[in-house]
């Protein structure tokens, strides 16, 4: 075959086949029974020559962990989807942003043309920052900042305030932090290759298995082998509500085969199959109920503890509804404490004003917003970029 039989194959038979076998071939490569290609001794903290002291009884996963149906058991097998691209997402979604944060960009730049700037307008801007969540510290350094230039500069033209107004709020939100995802494979204690593993945490109800749905998509979309684990057991239809957006790319779902089960036992299996089928990235979705830090600390500590049996953690990611603002930061503040957090998801970004958090929450928890959602669509999640969020917000 010639190199232009070859493009042709590509071009007209690879979406053929996608269309008339419904993805088989990405279902093939991406499926596989537990264990079924299984390094000998890969899999099982037993068999590993160099374990980590062996957990407490208390703490060994329970055996119940059943693995989703297989796609073609289903009566009608639904058709693969392709995510859109990754690059420029955010930029795409920038309507949606400066939608939901003109009022503080809209605003500012309002008060700061006036012509000669008294106490009242500059409290009126701190007022816009604190009303846009960016918290009370980091508000009163930008009008500190913006007060200085001000007098140093003047704030005549327009576009030299907006200019001013577009470093400062770029400077709180702090373009220097490491915002990229750790999702390619590493190496098990014994130095074979083992999966990424990303745990997504955060309280009820903020968008955490929708953020495991699209963040899957993200890495399909980046060609790589992701598989699910649905070890949100308390809730439930959010396992069925995972592995459907799983079967939508062709990702498959590891699952309990009952509610309530052992959230811990879910998350090693998937891990445990994601290094049998050599998938690039295990994605484990939790439950987070917080009925007090100290029964949050014990399920967390315990799915990092089993999972690190057999591959160490990749990303910590938190899930953060942007519209509950200030008042998220608690809860916010105790999961950060008890799971060792690498990053910020910050959702639901497009239904709110309170765009500031982004800053709040950095401050806060001194990690970093790596994602941000906005919207319900499947691929409304995209990665964090300062610059394009400080553009978003002023419009
Ligand atoms: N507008 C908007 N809605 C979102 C976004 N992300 C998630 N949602 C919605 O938020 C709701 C809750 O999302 P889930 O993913 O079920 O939340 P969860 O944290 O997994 O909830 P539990 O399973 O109860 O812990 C759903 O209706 C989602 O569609 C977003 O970026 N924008």
């Amino acid at each position: 075959m010639d190199s232009n039989d070859l493009l042709t194959l590509l071009l007209v038979g690879v979406p053929a086949l996608a269309i008339v076998g419904g993805g088989a071939a990405v279902l093939t490569r991406r499926r596989g029974r537990p264990g079924s290609d299984a390094p000998a001794g890969g899999t099982t903290t037993a068999e590993r020559p160099a374990a980590p002291a062996p957990a407490p009884e208390a703490e060994a996963p329970e055996a119940p962990v059943v693995v989703a149906p297989e796609p073609e058991e289903a009566a009608q097998p639904p058709a693969i989807e392709v995510p859109a691209p990754v690059p420029g997402r955010l930029a795409r979604l920038r309507d949606r942003l400066a939608r939901s944060g003109s009022p503080l960009g809209a605003r500012m730049l309002q008060v700061l043309s006036r012509d000669h700037l008294t106490e009242d307008d500059w409290d009126e801007l701190e007022e816009t920052l604190l009303l846009a969540d960016v918290g009370a510290g980091p508000s009163a350094d930008l009008v500190d900042a913006l007060r200085t230039q001000a007098r140093v500069q003047g704030l005549k033209d327009p576009a030299q305030v907006r200019a001013l107004l577009r470093e400062q709020l770029l400077a709180l939100v702090d373009p220097s932090l490491d915002r990229s995802l750790a999702t390619a494979p590493t190496s098990g204690e014994d130095g074979a290759r083992v999966p990424a593993v990303v745990l997504v945490v955060g309280v009820n109800g903020t968008g955490k298995t929708t953020t495991v749905g699209k963040l899957a998509r993200v890495l399909v979309a980046e060609d790589r082998a992701v598989l699910l684990g649905a070890a949100d057991t308390f809730r439930a239809a959010a396992a069925d509500q995972l592995q459907t957006w799983g079967s939508r790319v062709g990702v498959r779902t590891v699952r309990a085969d009952r509610d309530g089960a052992d959230p811990a036992s879910v998350a090693f299996e998937a891990v445990r199959e994601g290094v049998a089928e050599g998938v690039d990235v295990v994605l484990v979705d939790t439950a987070g109920r917080l009925q007090n830090k100290a029964g949050l600390m014990d399920e967390l500590g315990k799915i990092t503890r089993v999972i690190t049996r057999t591959a160490p953690l990749s990303e910590v990611l938190l899930v953060l509804d942007a519209t509950t603002g200030q008042n998220g930061m608690n809860q916010a503040r105790v999961f950060a404490e008890v799971a060792g957090v690498t990053g910020i998801v910050l959702t639901k970004l497009d239904g709110t004003a309170k765009g500031g958090i982004v800053v709040a929450v950095q401050r806060e928890l001194g990690v970093p917003v790596k994602l941000v959602g906005l919207g319900e669509g499947p691929d409304d999640l995209a990665p964090f970029d300062a610059e394009e969020f400080v553009d978003g917000i002023l419009g």
